[in-house]
């Protein structure tokens, strides 16, 4: 166990990320391992904390449920840009936008010139990877630098070994700030966990609500198998 970690108490209101956090990051989006044992630990958090668990992912949706299967968790995806209350469907929330056809078109025309390059379309957003090409960093950068400063009401997310596109007033701090006036998640303790710098958002807005927050590479010492050990105490305390 790391030290200083504390257990997963029962007044607390969970909200976890996904990418780095529950999954061990993979070579490629879609190549993402769910390990044996993380839903039935998500299921027993859930259970425990009276439903006040979350995800908050960068992702859409439709991928964490695919991922977490049978279980559509309430939280945040795609970065804030939808919401999904307990027990509801997922709504854009008020940072949603669509991302222009032309941008995409553009984006793959380039990734088809530079092999390992992938592109990762969103509902609200768009990544590009080059975690299999790490040598078209800067000619990622740069055309991803483009695109944001070419439209308006979007920004440019440095991510791990990618870029993102990610609207302007997007962040994991709406879908914390929203999910805490809604029961049964109002009036816990926050506590976020994430190991990204998008995460940082999620944490400072459960710091508002009295809570805090936990970085994996601080906090867990054996990363995301550590975290994955630290939920299923947590569903079994
Ligand atoms: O907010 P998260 O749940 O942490 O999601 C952040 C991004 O994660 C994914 O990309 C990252 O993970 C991939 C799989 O391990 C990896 O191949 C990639 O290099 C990472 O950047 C996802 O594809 C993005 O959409 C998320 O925004």
């Amino acid at each position: 166990m790391a030290s200083n970690l504390p257990e997963i108490a029962s007044d607390w209101a969970l909200f976890l990320d996904l990418d780095g956090t529950l999954l061990d990051i993979a070579p490629r989006p879609d190549a993402v391992v769910v390990p044996l044992g993380l839903v039935d630990s998500l299921r027993g958090v859930a259970a425990r904390l009276g439903g006040a668990a979350a995800i908050v992912s960068g992702r859409p949706v439709s991928d964490v449920d695919r991922f977490l299967a049978p279980l559509a968790m309430p939280g945040g995806f795609g970065h804030g840009t939808e919401i999904r209350l307990p027990g509801g469907a997922p709504t854009p929330s008020q940072a949603a936008r669509t991302v222009p056809r032309e941008w995409l078109d553009r984006l793959r025309e380039a990734a088809s010139g530079w092999p390992g390059v992938l592109v990762e379309p969103k509902p609200h957003g768009v990544a590009m990877h080059f975690r299999l090409a790490p040598e078209r960093e800067a000619e990622v950068h740069g055309l991803m630098q483009r695109c944001a400063s070419e439209c308006e009401g979007y920004a440019l997310l440095p991510a791990h070994m990618a870029f993102e596109l990610r609207p302007t007033g997007a962040s994991k701090a709406l879908p914390v700030e929203v999910l805490m006036r809604h029961a049964p998640f109002g009036g816990r303790r926050p506590v976020f966990v994430g190991d990204d710098v998008t995460d940082e958002d999620g944490m400072e807005a459960a710091r508002r609500h009295g809570g805090f927050g936990l970085h994996v590479g601080r906090d867990f010492q054996g990363g995301s198998a550590e975290v994955r050990a630290w939920l299923a105490r947590g569903a079994s305390a």
